[in-house]
């Protein structure tokens, strides 16, 4: 029996777990100047200037700064019941979460732990929320945009790419060794580099949020704000220039750790014919475009994902590890000298 995948839009939201609201609300609203949609006193709903649904990010005070789900905008609420039954037939678990049950602005939804056991919820209705697009008056910091991507590390790379292929997600980029083993893959349902990318590494964790700035010069600006409040332990990676997705980035750790990427500058991926591009692992300009190392934390630590039931998902470790192959700036492992032309 052929099984109906949902049709997929593109990455929606993440709800993150938080252990204090206040702190979270200063960085991802003051600081990276999302905008408050919702707020209780468990609850954030946040958007970017130019969200026009509900919200792209949701904070959720908990114990345990950790991941509570993934959430993709499927095309027709009859895509919300493929989702259901497509996962059923994988025999994974499934919760159908009714309208009003749910996260605060969306309609009918389920969620599932999908095969690489994260939590994913898919939906079609969600409220419609004022255009702020051109409210300049509005922005403020980062002055992020909207939600560009989901960053996951997995285990296991292919069994990844397989998982999303069967969703009908194209694939940008890929980082591969010598014999092709896939090291990392970006892979997308809406028409850019990635709504979903797979770091290899323990897991299921969350690696990163990607949200996207129009500009370059507010990447830099990110930067010097968090500097100019004392605040440069927020900064982990970069600025810099991605040899994947050639996005313009910057890589920041919330007060629980959660790791976010301010990004911008990809590229159109909408044809019908568009090809993979292939890095290689030992090429050094694959992670950052200049050369510069990847410090290892940004290798290492990841934010814990929730079950169903709120309970943390345990991690398998990597089958490979990309940190270990040391290439002129980047990797961590055994030093080997870039041959010429490398
Ligand atoms: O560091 S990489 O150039 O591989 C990269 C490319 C795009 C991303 O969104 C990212 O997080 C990392
Ligand atoms: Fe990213």
């Amino acid at each position: 029996m052929t099984l109906t995948p949902p049709d997929v839009v593109r990455s929606a939201y993440a709800q993150l777990v938080v252990t204090d609201l206040a702190k979270a609300r200063w960085f991802w609203v003051d600081m990276l100047g999302f905008h408050l949609q919702y707020e209780d006193e468990s609850l954030l709903c946040l958007r970017g200037t130019d969200e026009l649904t509900h919200h792209s990010l949701v904070l959720r005070k908990g114990g345990t700064a950790a991941l509570d789900h993934l959430s993709y905008r499927v095309r027709t609420s009859e895509d919300v019941d493929r989702a259901e039954a497509y996962f059923t037939a994988l025999g994974r678990p499934v919760r159908r979460v009714p309208k009003g049950s749910g996260t605060p602005g969306v309609g009918d939804a389920v969620r599932v732990i999908d095969p690489l056991g994260f939590p994913v919820e898919f939906f079609h209705d969600i409220e419609r929320a004022e255009r702020l697009i051109q409210r300049y008056d509005l922005r403020r910091g980062a002055e992020i945009a909207r939600l560009d991507h989901f960053n996951i590390c997995t285990p296991d790379i292919p069994a990844a790419y397989a998982h999303y292929e069967a969703l009908g997600f194209g694939c940008s980029e890929t980082i591969e060794g010598d014999e092709h083993e896939l090291y990392a893959a970006w892979m997308y349902r809406k028409q850019t580099v990635h709504d979903v990318a797979f770091t290899g590494g323990a897991g299921p964790r969350l690696h990163h949020v990607g949200v996207a700035t129009h500009e370059s010069h507010q990447v830099l600006r990110t930067a010097d704000l968090f500097g100019s409040l004392r605040q440069e332990h927020h900064i982990e990676r970069g600025p810099g220039r991605h040899g994947v997705s050639n996005a313009f980035y910057l890589y920041l750790r919330d007060p629980d750790g959660h790791r976010v990427e301010i990004y911008t500058s990809d590229y159109y991926t909408g044809d019908p014919d568009h090809e993979t591009y292939r890095w290689n692992v030992r090429d050094d300009r694959r992670r950052d475009f200049w050369g510069n190392a990847v410090i290892e934390s940004w290798y290492k630590e990841a934010s814990p994902v929730l079950d169903l039931d709120g309970r943390p998902v345990p991690v398998t470790e990597s089958v490979l590890d990309e940190s270990a192959v040391q290439v002129g700036a980047d990797g961590l492992g055994i030093v080997e000298p870039a041959k010429q032309g490398d």
